[in-house]
């Protein structure tokens, strides 16, 4: 069994039930990591956990070393990444408090390190990137979650903004009309980095409030962080099938 690595968002700063073996600071050529690794077992499965925003969760998402992150989990042999992360939703059936993983991205950030293949290279690098996630890992996760007895949604578009503020409403009604079904600011150029570095990726995307626009109320962390509440049991309870399949 390879390593693999879940990489907790906003509502996962750290993993509940996992037993700590060790933590590890990673120096990488692009800068430190968000947070240290930990390394430990969950459910007897050895992984490695890394917090995208640090710990305490102090990093914003146009700030986070996107890149030193996945060089550090790299170096450490993570060979499959499962990234949790918290979403808007856009589409009438990624409703609050559900669970999605998505089978599709669209990147409107600007100005982030995006790449490893920027220099001092003998030959120009384009990876594919036409199934941003990776299949087989999908697959897994969707299985885990009907083995756990939980409903969640099979696909959708996650759109990632620049942040750290929310969208207007307009925006996420263009992002509709672009086909996105989910909106966050990490996925990207999260996604993209894994894939340059040939490590497996796929996301479950916790919907942790309406987009803009799509109610009538004002988005508050009040409610984000209550539906985030309520979701992380069933992520866990699916990542504890998963590990274990
Ligand atoms: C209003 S919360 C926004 C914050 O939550 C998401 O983080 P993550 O993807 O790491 O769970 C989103 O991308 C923003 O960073
Ligand atoms: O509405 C949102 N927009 C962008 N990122 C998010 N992360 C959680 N909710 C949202």
């Amino acid at each position: 069994m390879t390593l693999m690595a879940i990489i907790g968002g906003t509502g996962l700063t750290r993993l509940p039930e996992l037993t700590v073996v060790r933590r590890e600071r990673i120096a990488t050529p692009y800068g430190d990591p968000s947070s240290e690794l930990i390394f430990g077992r969950f459910h007897q499965q050895e992984l490695v956990f890394l917090a995208r925003h640090g710990n305490p969760h102090i990093i914003p998402p146009h700030k986070i070393n996107y890149r030193a992150n996945i060089w550090a989990l790299k170096e450490v042999g993570v060979a499959s990444i499962l990234a949790v992360a918290a979403v808007g939703g856009i589409g009438a059936q990624m409703v609050p408090g559900k669970i999605a993983v998505p089978h599709q991205i669209i990147d409107y950030t600007y100005g982030r390190a995006h790449t490893f293949f920027e220099t001092d290279l003998e030959v120009v690098t384009h990876v594919d990137f036409t199934h941003p996630y990776s299949p087989w890992l999908r697959e897994k996760v969707l299985t885990a979650a009907q083995v756990a007895g939980i409903n969640v949604i099979d696909g959708g578009v996650y759109g990632c903004t620049q942040g750290p503020r929310l969208e207007t409403a307009a925006e996420i009604s263009r992002m509709e009309r672009d086909g996105c079904d989910l909106v966050g600011m990490t996925g990207m150029p999260e996604a993209a980095l894994a894939r340059e570095l040939g490590i497996d990726y796929a996301c479950c995307a916790v919907i942790a409030n309406w987009a803009a626009g799509k109610t009538t109320t004002e988005i508050t962390m009040t409610e984000i962080e209550a539906n985030l509440a309520v979701a992380m049991a069933d992520l866990t309870s699916i990542l504890r099938h998963f590990v274990q399949a």
